[in-house]
């Protein structure tokens, strides 16, 4: 089954055409990067792929893991309800409660409303998210509060509460932007573990075309709201994205030195290696 269907969708903000025409499948099991530089429209295409936003006209489609998500300009809600977590850059977890109780948040789609409100939860809810936290390699924050985590932290507390959510698809938008090359790489091991050991398909948004090379089989690139190239990382070369781009390439590949870019992006974890062996 396709896990992502995006089908001739468009959506204009004021003039601004922040997508037009976009067509993408992704299937099932794929981790896909989407690239392009700031303002291509990837956050927007993400947006409409997670149901929190209508596209414009008449053609654009969004079907999500066999349901339709949104057609002819009309949302259809809560049909994938549970099985697609979205992540953003920031905001993922509610500051004041600790990080525990923010990923039993994924649970709340399962155990009774009052129950889940009123932090009600059983002890092999607690395991469970427990364990989460031990696979993303942060098992020693679980009693903090989520405000006092770090970046990179924060966005693999965000990844726990997915695993405890069970999605079966994770969309990423730009989780790693705001960190620094260490902390960036946990975050994007973290997501290559669950989608090769949870089987979890996942849509990740990047600046850094380094991170999809190394990452992710598959490319979507974007450039002021159409696809301009779908296909292997490995083809992306910097004389392409230059290309491609134009002076905007710039924003697309790592300033840093060789040295640097090889010390921020070790060798990928084969599938085997437990996550929290990565912390
Ligand atoms: N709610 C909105 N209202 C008006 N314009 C918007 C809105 N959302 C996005 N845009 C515009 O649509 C275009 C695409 O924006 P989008 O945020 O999708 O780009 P992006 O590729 O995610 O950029 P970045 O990498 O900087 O996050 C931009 O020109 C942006 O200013």
């Amino acid at each position: 089954m396709t896990a992502i269907s995006v089908s001739n969708l468009s959506k204009r903000y004021g003039k601004t055409r922040a997508l037009d025409n976009v067509s993408i499948d992704v299937q099932l099991g794929e981790m896909v990067a989407l690239i392009g530089a700031s303002g291509s429209g990837k956050s927007t295409l993400i947006r409409h792929i997670a149901g929190l936003e209508a596209g414009d006209g008449e053609t654009g489609k969004v079907v999500v893991l066999g349901q339709v998500s949104q057609t002819a300009g009309r949302l259809m809600r809560g049909r994938t309800a549970g099985r697609v977590a979205v992540i953003f850059q920031q905001f993922n977890l509610v500051g004041r409660l600790s990080v525990l109780t923010n990923v039993l948040i994924g649970n709340l789609g399962r155990v009774p409303r009052w129950r889940g409100t009123l932090g009600l939860f059983s002890r092999s809810e607690k395991e469970k998210a427990e364990t989460a936290l031990a696979r993303v390699g942060i098992p020693q924050v679980a009693t903090q509060r989520s405000s006092t985590l770090s970046g990179g932290q924060q966005q693999r507390a965000a990844i726990a509460r997915t695993l405890v959510q069970e999605a079966e698809i994770l969309i990423a938008d730009e989780p790693i932007s705001a960190l620094d090359p260490s902390s960036a790489r946990r975050v994007m091991d973290v997501l290559a573990t669950i989608n090769t050991q949870d089987n979890i398909t996942v849509l990740v948004s990047l600046h850094q075309v380094e991170y999809a090379r190394r990452y992710c089989k598959r490319t979507i690139a974007m450039r002021d709201g159409r696809v301009v190239y779908d296909g292997p990382s490995t083809s992306l070369s910097n004389t392409f994205l230059a290309e491609l781009y134009g002076d905007a390439s710039e924003e697309l590949v790592l300033p840093e030195s060789p040295a640097e870019l090889l010390r921020a992006l070790p060798v990928r974890p084969n599938s085997h290696d437990p996550v929290h062996m990565l912390a």
